[in-house]
């Protein structure tokens, strides 16, 4: 097989209404963030295949003889199911259920590598996400897996062109992208909506209901305001979590489920009116009282946290509104600007943030989905972790 050494970035994501929900096939409403997960796969011909993850501190190497056994195995599997992942936990000697970052990121790497993939490389990630913080950064890496594997072995063509830096796929393979991608979700989340794997290959702004991506291509310019409590959390823990809680009281949790979808539909209708008539506070109004109502329905889901709480307070004495974006339990929220939220207003409250140990930044959001790049369309900083390897 001829492989094609390749450079892929992935954008992350923040969730503005409708995590959890879109589990159990509610609406959400997500959006791309200008930062991204970035791929480069070496191939390499001395039969090992090596991984490394500086951002979790994960450096492996196998020999390809290794790996091959695994392959029939997979071959003969076909489809990924828990009898397989506990096959891959074997191979790398974790039996004991533990689901740790490196684990985690292995297992993922191993899954697509096998199925698509079968000879030496080097595949080296590094992320400008916080990882395991509620923006994405599981689905970002997936989908870079995802395309770096299916563009180096030719399954989809290279969309560089000589003139162009960067180089996007037709809407067939951001498909087949995405259906690679959702599988390493799976196995990173467990039980994975997909919502965030179709804003790693889409970006943009999406509305997401079970399984059907719509790209919203008419939205207005939002100020948001991202802040990471640093509490490490586990999406799969919360996601089961939350399950559970539906299973245990199904009368009380879907009804909370069904206001979180009418607030993912509320907010679309106001974003899309902000885009045909003349944006006004009421509007703003009406964005921040969603906001609220559904960081309660989402403590209510039992997905808050104290530091979460801390931010929606830290911000509401500045006159801001803030909810959890993401799993919660930590992690990352958001804080909507208005358009006439000054400077002052906005630097005091980041250091307000800042000053309860929060990391805190204006973001933009709606970056372009999966790319890939020539190594000069991409920041020195960036390429010279990915070459140290
Ligand atoms: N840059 C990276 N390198 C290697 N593995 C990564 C990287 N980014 C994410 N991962 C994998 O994804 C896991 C984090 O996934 P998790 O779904 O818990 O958080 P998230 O995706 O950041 O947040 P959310 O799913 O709430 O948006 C990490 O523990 C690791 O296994
Ligand atoms: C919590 C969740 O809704 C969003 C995680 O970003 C999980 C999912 O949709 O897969
Ligand atoms: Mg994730």
């Amino acid at each position: 097989m001829e492989v094609r050494d390749c450079l892929i970035s992935a954008p992350g994501k923040a969730i503005l209404h409708g995590e959890h929900a879109v589990v159990h096939g509610k609406v959400a409403l997500a959006v791309s963030l200008n930062l991204r997960t970035y791929l480069q796969l070496k191939a390499r011909s001395d039969g090992k295949v090596c991984i490394n993850l500086p951002n979790i501190d994960t450096f492996v190497c196998w020999e390809l003889s290794e790996l091959k056994q695994l392959t029939s195995f997979l071959r003969e599997m076909q489809r990924l199911d828990a009898e397989l992942v506990k096959r891959l936990r074997e191979f790398i000697g974790v039996t004991n259920g533990n689901l740790d970052s490196s684990t985690s990121a292995i297992l993922a790497f191993l899954y697509i590598y096998l199925s698509l993939f079968g000879s030496g490389l080097t595949v080296s990630v590094w992320s400008e996400l916080p990882t395991g913080a509620g923006l994405g950064s599981s689905a970002a890496y997936s989908v870079c897996l995802a395309a770096a594997f299916l563009c180096a072995t030719g399954n989809i063509p290279t969309p560089l062109k000589e003139w162009e830096q960067t180089g996007r796929w037709c809407q067939e393979d951001l498909e087949l992208i995405n259906s690679w991608a959702f599988q390493g979700e799976k196995i990173i989340h467990g039980n994975p909506s997909g919502v965030d794997n179709a804003v790693g290959t889409w970006g943009g702004m999406l509305r997401f209901l079970a399984g059907k991506i719509i790209p919203l291509s008419r939205v207005p310019l939002l100020r948001i305001l991202l802040t990471n409590t640093k509490v490490p959390r586990s999406t799969k823990v919360l996601v089961a979590r939350v399950k559970d809680k539906i299973n245990k009281f199904p009368s009380i949790m879907i009804p909370v489920l069904d206001s979180v979808d009418a607030i993912s539909c509320t907010c679309e209708k106001v974003l899309t009116e902000m885009t045909c008539e003349p944006i006004t506070g009421d509007h703003y109004n009406i964005l921040e009282e969603l906001i609220d109502i559904n960081q309660h329905h989402l403590n209510v889901i039992g997905v808050g946290h104290p530091s979460l709480d801390t931010l929606c307070q830290v911000t509401a004495a500045r006159g801001l509104h803030s909810k959890l974006t993401g799993a919660g339990g930590g992690g990352c929220g958001i804080t909507l600007l208005r358009p006439e939220t000054d400077s002052t207003t906005v630097q005091g409250t980041m250091k307000d943030l800042r000053d309860c140990g929060y990391d805190c930044w204006e973001t933009s959001i709606g970056g372009p989905g999966v790319q890939q790049h020539f190594p000069s369309s991409v920041k020195e900083e960036i390429m010279e972790v990915l070459n140290r390897y």
